[in-house]
């Protein structure tokens, strides 16, 4: 059997987080594999001896032919004959039977441990830190958990048995063989490896050139996906011929690859015929002299060349399965790579049942001395030293510049980072000390950018109490403005919000958002007002909403508009990370000239809002 992926590979061990080397073993791959399949292992043990029993069988069809020729045809005993027939048609039979008990038994446990492994990489990815997606790409974790897992069932629920049972056909086949004939056994053991020699190093370049093949078709799908995600971009720049000619050159590109590698398959194709049917016919030659010599009988001749067939295809399934195992390595690899990623945030159950609030946590939140700067970007502080007092049921209004740090406080808060120096304390206790999960059902979010999910409107209000009744949603609806327009959709609460709530105005998933985050009833809201300026009557449906979740609350809120300010408690003005100033707006007009710029630039607009509002 092969044994290792690299003639240098050193058996290493598989800590987290290796990079992309393939530095697996194909010990350790299986020593993996094995962990995901001990659970199966009984059917594992039915699979190996169905395909044992069948390999048997194989063989002996061999000895069906010998008895076929020597004593049906050769004696000219039609009675011989068809208990010849009857023998391998029994044979045949039970080879069925065999087969069909192995290829279920066996791409069952592909099916099953694939299955397994897709929830094992599944579950863990989304207990991941939120940095860990910024550095790398989703579109690759996406392709791990489909292609490699695909590529993992094929193995085990194929390549695995067919280099199984072609290892215990060539033993089986080689050891009849050497009881049939000596002489041609010896010369197909020499033979065998003279055939396969060249197809097995040209295979190899074939399967390279397949790699780089599957690889631009990669290209290709991303490439489309890219542009019909960005479609109305596309359309409103009119780059249709642009994106068609550049797709064009990628497929062109793809079939380049493809025609290179077609053309090589297509003489590796030639080449295996000529030498396999040259090396039969030598087969024949020797074999037939002997023959007519009487040195062996005719039988013997037939069963000989099927066993040297089978032999040889042995051989060439083996080498031909190596290409894949290999492959497999370098895929089980990356799925342990990530299933060995520890969060850098540890996250408890995730159980978003039980609603209450800590015991007797104040909902009192404080950025003692806080820095922090991005793991992708390290020597860029986006929060410095900063301090600050969210006392409990009091709100608090950040603003400052595109970049200051708003968003940042509020990811800090929710813990998807924790501060480089500093803390942040919830009701007096470190963020780092509350279970993720108990810190974060206190908590309620509503983005400027809410998430929907492609499902009804139940589900989505209900996304942060799944076990709220149906009169608690609209309840949560109404408070949330929302309850008119839901029902005015085609299906009403049964309605599909589409992909990514796309059928939705953006007041309208702002006020599910807003539902959503009544029904949590957290002791903590944050919210990140819209920048983009909704109609008037969409902004009155929404300020009245938040003014309703904010009663009481302490309330973070990123906030974009004056009448917002108005109402906050307290106002902290923040730039490139720093407090700069905090008060109300009439104080911060007169102390900060960032605040007053801002006031007068960007809070204009909905200032002369306001009334609507109000
Ligand atoms: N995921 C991230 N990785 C690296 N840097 C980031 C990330 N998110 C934000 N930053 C950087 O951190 C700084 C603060 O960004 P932040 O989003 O908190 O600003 P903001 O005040 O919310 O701005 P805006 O009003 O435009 O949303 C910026 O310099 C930004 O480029």
């Amino acid at each position: 059997m092969p044994n290792t992926a690299e003639p240098a590979a050193e058996p290493t061990v598989e800590k987290a987080p290796t990079k992309h080397s393939s530095s697996m073993s194909f010990r350790e791959m299986l020593a993996t594999l094995w962990q995901f399949i001990r659970p199966y292992r009984k059917i594992m043990f039915a699979a190996g001896v169905a395909l044992v029993f069948t390999a048997g069988i194989t063989l002996s069809i061999g000895q069906g032919v010998r008895l076929l020729v020597d004593r049906g045809l050769v004696a000219s005993s039609s009675e011989a004959l068809s208990s010849a027939v009857l023998i391998i048609v029994g044979l045949a039979l039970l080879m069925a039977l065999g087969t069909y008990a192995r290829f279920y038994l066996v791409s069952w446990l592909g099916e099953r441990v694939v299955a397994d492994l897709r929830k094992a990489v599944f579950d863990h990815i989304v207990t991941l830190h939120p940095s860990y997606f910024e550095t790398n790409r989703s579109g690759e974790i996406m392709s791990r958990l489909t292609t490699d897992t695909t590529l993992l069932q094929h193995i085990i629920g194929t390549s695995f048995s067919m280099a199984l049972r072609s290892s215990l056909m060539f033993v089986g086949a080689l050891i009849l063989l050497l009881f049939t004939n000596l002489k041609l056994s010896l010369m197909v053991l020499i033979g065998v490896p003279l055939v396969l020699a060249p197809i097995v190093l040209y295979g190899r370049r074939v399967r390279k050139l397949a790699r780089a093949s599957q690889d631009s078709i990669a290209d290709v799908g991303s490439y489309a996906g890219e542009i019909i995600q960005h479609i109305k971009t596309v359309q409103s720049y009119t780059r249709e011929r642009d994106e068609q000619q550049a797709f064009g050159r990628e497929v062109e590109t793809a079939f380049q690859i493809a025609k290179r590698r077609i053309r090589q398959r297509a003489l590796l194709i030639a080449v295996v015929i000529l030498l396999m049917f040259g090396a039969i016919s030598g087969l024949l030659w020797v074999g037939g002299n002997d023959m007519i010599a009487g040195r062996m009988s005719a039988g013997d001749l037939a069963a000989f060349v099927f066993y040297a067939v089978m032999m040889g295809s042995a051989v060439a399934t083996i080498s031909e399965v190596y290409g894949e195992l290999q492959r497999a390595t370098g895929a089980t690899e990356r799925l342990v790579d990530l299933l060995n990623v520890e969060s850098e945030i540890p996250v408890s159950g995730g159980d978003t049942r039980p609603n209450k609030p800590l015991g007797a946590t104040k909902a009192e939140v404080i950025f003692d001395a806080v820095d922090f700067s991005y793991p992708s970007r390290p020597d860029q502080p986006a929060i410095r030293g900063l301090n600050l007092v969210v006392e409990e049921g009091r709100s608090l209004a950040l603003v400052g510049p595109s970049g200051a740090g708003k968003s940042t406080l509020l990811e800090l808060l929710q813990r998807f980072y924790d501060p480089l120096g500093g803390c942040i304390t919830l009701g007096g206790v470190d963020l780092r000390e509350i279970d993720t999960a108990d810190l974060r059902r206190q908590l309620a979010v509503v983005p400027q950018q809410p998430a929907l999910f492609t499902a009804d409107v139940w589900y989505n209000i209900r996304y942060g109490r799944p076990d709220a009744s149906d009169e608690e949603v609209i309840a949560a609806a109404r408070a949330a403005h929302a309850h008119d327009f839901i029902r005015q959709l085609p299906d009403g609460y049964n309605s599909h919000l589409g992909e990514q709530g796309t059928r939705l105005s953006g007041g309208q998933k702002q006020r599910i958002a807003i539902a959503r985050a009544i029904l949590k009833d957290p002791e903590v809201l944050l919210l990140d007002e819209a920048t983009s300026a909704l109609d008037a009557e969409s902004e009155y449906h929404v300020q009245r909403a938040l003014e309703a979740l904010m009663e009481g609350r302490t309330t973070i809120i990123i906030a974009h508009r004056l009448a917002t300010i108005l109402h906050a408690d307290s106002i902290a003005v923040l730039d490139r990370g720093q407090l700069v100033a905090q008060g109300k707006h009439a104080e911060l007009i007169e102390i900060s000239p960032l605040y007053k710029r801002l006031a007068e630039l960007q809070f204009q607009d909905s200032g002369r809002r306001k009334p609507a509002a109000e």
